[in-house]
């Protein structure tokens, strides 16, 4: 089954449950904020996020969109779509256990303002035993348009002193918080705040706790961003309670950095993510 359900201050989301998963997104950001299977949550959502027109849900996966980061001064950091109306296109449920959501945001006056070219930007869920997302960005412009985008994930973890992070070993990246470059040695332990942008991303990565593995499957995706603001900074973030920062990991698939998109007129770009949870 599946229902639009609306919050009293006009905030829509779509709620979605089948045999194998249940999960809500909202057509501001094409943002999903719960996904369950029978391994529990895995998306993290802050305690005190606000639901509202205009602001960023803080947790699930919000979109970054025409931009990652913030390298391109003239657009918000993380782009704007995930703070802009999509259109709901259609829900299919396949069969008892998936159902697809597909969502669409086209360029309008107000976003004109801020990046000026025609665009559809597609983004399809496959709520099922598995959560998979995916992005394609049309060109519907007479002029090529540079693109860098991520699915910024926050997982949810019972203890982030206790995680691992597996599948970027041998990988070379980008230190934001000191500017500096190296290669990633060993599995990511963390116990400090973490910012790094990985380059020439090819396998899997892997969240590994006490009991339970997520499995990120990225596709048309060479960068991965792990992200963590520990203490200090969470304590001055919006819509972060002092100590969320330990309830979280953000492992983002991403085309950023070096791995941008030039979109020629008529052309489009996909991204897509696969998360598969497994109890140990
Ligand atoms: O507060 P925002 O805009 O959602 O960004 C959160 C974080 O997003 C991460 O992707 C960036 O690497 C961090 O530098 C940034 O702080």
């Amino acid at each position: 089954m599946y229902a639009l359900k609306e919050l009293e201050n006009g905030f829509v989301y779509l709620e979605v449950k089948n045999e194998a998963a249940h999960a809500k997104i909202a057509l501001q950001g094409a943002h999903i904020f719960k996904y369950e299977n029978y391994n529990g949550e895995l998306l993290w959502l802050s305690q005190i996020s606000r639901f509202e027109t205009g602001s960023a849900i803080r947790g699930g996966i919000p979109l970054c969109w025409p931009r990652f980061g913030n390298l391109d001064e003239t657009l918000p950091q993380h782009g704007f779509a995930r703070t802009m109306i999509f259109e709901l296109i259609e829900v299919k449920e396949v069969s008892n256990s998936l159902t697809q959501v597909h969502l669409r945001l086209e360029d309008t006056p107000k976003s004109r303002k801020i990046w000026n070219f025609a665009f559809e930007l597609d983004v399809v869920f496959e709520i099922s035993a598995t959560l998979s997302i995916s992005m394609k960005t049309t060109n519907r412009d007479t002029k090529e348009f540079l693109l860098t985008q991520a699915f910024h994930t926050y997982f949810q973890v019972d203890d982030i002193v206790k995680v691992r992070i597996e599948g970027l070993e041998g990988m070379k990246y980008l230190d934001t918080l000191s500017d500096t470059k190296a290669v990633e040695d060993q599995p990511i332990e963390i116990d400090k705040e973490i910012d790094r942008v990985y380059l020439g991303v090819k396998e899997d990565i892997h969240l590994r706790e006490e009991h339970k593995n997520i499995s990120i499957h990225a596709e048309n995706s060479n960068s991965a961003i792990v992200w963590n603001p520990w203490a200090e900074k969470c304590s001055n973030m919006s819509a972060m309670k002092p100590d969320a920062y330990k309830e979280f990991v953000c492992i983002e698939s991403a085309n950023a950095f070096d791995d941008f998109r030039i979109v020629q007129p008529n052309e489009n770009v996909h991204l897509r993510a696969t998360y598969l949870t497994q109890r140990c």
